[in-house]
């Protein structure tokens, strides 16, 4: 029976990977993970989309369980600042589009929304964040959404199968490094053997599939499947089997970071509860607060800017309080391995594959293939179908999301640096300039975004869109010809529904402190 996995490199993918499989197979897997006390984890994966909560549910984690160790918060959007225009802000947020008469709330708000902010306007969220309000009562119960949380129906869907059904308020920013620890500890109490040492070599077969890694210290490590989690070094699966990169550079030239962690008092300064990008001249800034300390970081394009240059922005954006913080200076491999899973072997997060952190995407493709791990978890015979069905799924959700995130910068109006005016005329995946010209005639909906599961629903798009400001957007037509009164009412209700909730949510850090 293959049931002897092998997990190579102990960041946020090495043991999430360990301990779902734990989670989903008990003692019938045995599991080994070998990390390198010499090579460090990326660490900066801070901001998730809200599906991670079916993660740390498949665990049996309760939110008072994980996050008090994380120093976690909530996160109800991502805020977009200075991408129109400096001065100008939007939020993309984890709340679901109206409709009204078959028609997205966004689509009437074209054609006569009460103000000039679509998301004030068509969505409750913005105006809660802008207050630095929990989701959450003191009594731990949820603001009414459309959403039923842990309705029975739901439990145990996949991602993909919980897409367009739901959606949850709100997803979670914490350290990455605690979140690795605590995911540790969950994975040996269970059962995972865990070895500190440096994998020196990988041992091949006369297939070219693995029989084994070579340690420093620990000797051989054999087993049936193995897990490339060693980042972007891609040991395994781009080193030892070879399996080729395909760059997505040429349509997301961002490679660079920069990242400092900023102790700040929480308490003083208040919970903004989202994850920030504010647009620079050569990239964007990231802004993440936890309990204790905010995450910030600068992501550009090496060919515009400098890693100095990069810093010294970072450091005055951040101001005073970053004077004592270190910087961490990251390459970034953008792209992804042609297939994820060759052989014997695996790979799952950054040596799979990266995009950009825009809209915090790399915990997101984690998660999602350990769940296609999972669905398609092979036995003796190797059956390629299921190797086919993985690749297929692992490519279409980074090839979706590389499409999203290039649309952010296609669609942004700003235009006063080359970074900003080259944004304009680069390449742009195939089939996106038509879904572009489709989108200004129809917002986008199920029909005309990429054609395959890749996390985000259409109404992600139209914040994308309405935000930007780069591309003119038209009402339908039909609009013109329908009663407005039922739109008008929605938009009154939601106003309604802000003031109500703004009045009697308590403000994050104090829902934070209380569950501390
Ligand atoms: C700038 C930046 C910002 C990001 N922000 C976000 C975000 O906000 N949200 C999000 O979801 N994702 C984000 N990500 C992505 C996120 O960081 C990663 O998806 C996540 O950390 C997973 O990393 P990993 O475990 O694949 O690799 P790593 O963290 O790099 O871990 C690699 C592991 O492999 C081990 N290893 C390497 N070589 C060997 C060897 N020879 N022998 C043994 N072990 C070895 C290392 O010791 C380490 O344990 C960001 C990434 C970057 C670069
Ligand atoms: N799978 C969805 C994806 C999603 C829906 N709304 C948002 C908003 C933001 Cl900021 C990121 C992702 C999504 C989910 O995680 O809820």
């Amino acid at each position: 029976m293959l049931n002897r996995l092998v997990i190579v490199g102990g960041g946020t993918a090495g043991w999430m990977t360990a301990s779902y499989f734990k989670a989903a197979f008990g003692d019938r897997i045995d599991i080994t993970l070998v990390e390198s006390g010499n090579v460090g984890a990326v660490g900066v994966g801070e901001a998730t989309f809200s599906d991670i909560r079916h993660f740390f549910e498949f665990l049996g984690l309760k939110e008072k369980d994980w996050m008090p160790a994380c120093n976690a918060t909530y996160k109800l959007a991502v805020r977009f600042e200075n991408w129109r225009e400096k001065g100008h802000s939007f939020y993309h947020p984890f709340e679901q589009m109206r409709s009204v008469n078959g028609f997205p709330l966004t689509d009437w708000w074209l054609r006569e929304g009460p103000t000039d902010r679509f998301d004030r306007d068509c969505f409750v969220m913005p105006s809660i964040i802008d207050a630095g309000l929990s989701p959450r009562n003191l009594d731990g119960t949820l603001i009414d959404q459309p959403f039923v949380e842990g309705a029975d129906e739901m439990q145990g869907l996949t991602m993909s199968e919980h897409q367009g059904k739901t959606q949850f308020p709100y997803a979670y920013q914490f350290e990455a490094a605690l979140l690795a620890k605590y995911l540790t500890k969950y994975s040996v109490e269970r059962g995972v053997t865990h070895i500190t040492d440096d994998v020196q070599k990988v041992n091949l077969d006369e297939r070219g599939w693995i029989s084994g890694v070579t340690t420093a210290e620990h000797g051989d490590i054999t087993g049936d499947l193995f897990v490339d989690c060693t980042g972007f070094r891609a040991l395994l699966m781009n080193k030892a089997l070879e399996v080729p990169f395909v760059s997505y550079a040429d349509t997301l030239p961002n490679d660079s970071a920069v990242a400092l962690q900023v102790p700040q008092d929480m308490k003083a300064r208040g919970i903004l509860p989202c994850t920030t990008a504010t647009a620079q001249d050569a990239g964007w800034i990231w802004t993440i607060p936890l309990m204790g300390r905010i995450g910030t970081g600068y992501v550009y394009a090496k060919d515009y800017l400098s890693p100095e240059e990069a810093e010294r922005t970072l450091r005055e954006f951040v101001g005073p309080a970053a004077a004592d913080a270190e910087a961490n200076h990251i390459r970034m491999r953008i792209g992804r391995s042609e297939n994820s899973w060759v052989n014997n072997c695996v790979a799952i997060g950054l040596s799979s594959g990266f995009v950009e952190p825009l809209e915090s995407t790399g915990i997101f493709f984690i998660h999602h293939a350990i769940e296609q791990l999972a669905k398609n978890f092979p036995d003796d015979s190797w059956n390629p179908v299921q190797r086919k069905l993985y690749n297929d799924s692992i490519a279409h959700v980074m090839d979706g999301v590389r499409e999203f995130l290039v649309l952010h910068y296609v669609a942004a109006k700003r235009d006063d640096t080359q970074y900003w005016r080259d944004a304009k005329t680069r390449r742009i995946p195939d089939g996106l300039a038509e879904r572009i010209e489709t989108w200004k005639t129809q917002l986008p909906d199920t029909e005309t975004v990429f054609p395959y599961y890749h996390g985000l629903p259409p109404y992600s798009y139209m914040c994308i869109l309405l935000g930007m400001g780069g591309i003119e957007l038209k009402p339908s037509p039909a609009l013109a010809l329908s009663d407005p009164g039922l739109a008008q009412r929605e938009f009154a209700a939601i106003r309604d529904k802000t003031r109500r909730l703004t009045e009697t949510l308590p403000k994050a850090y104090d829902y934070f402190a209380a569950q501390h």
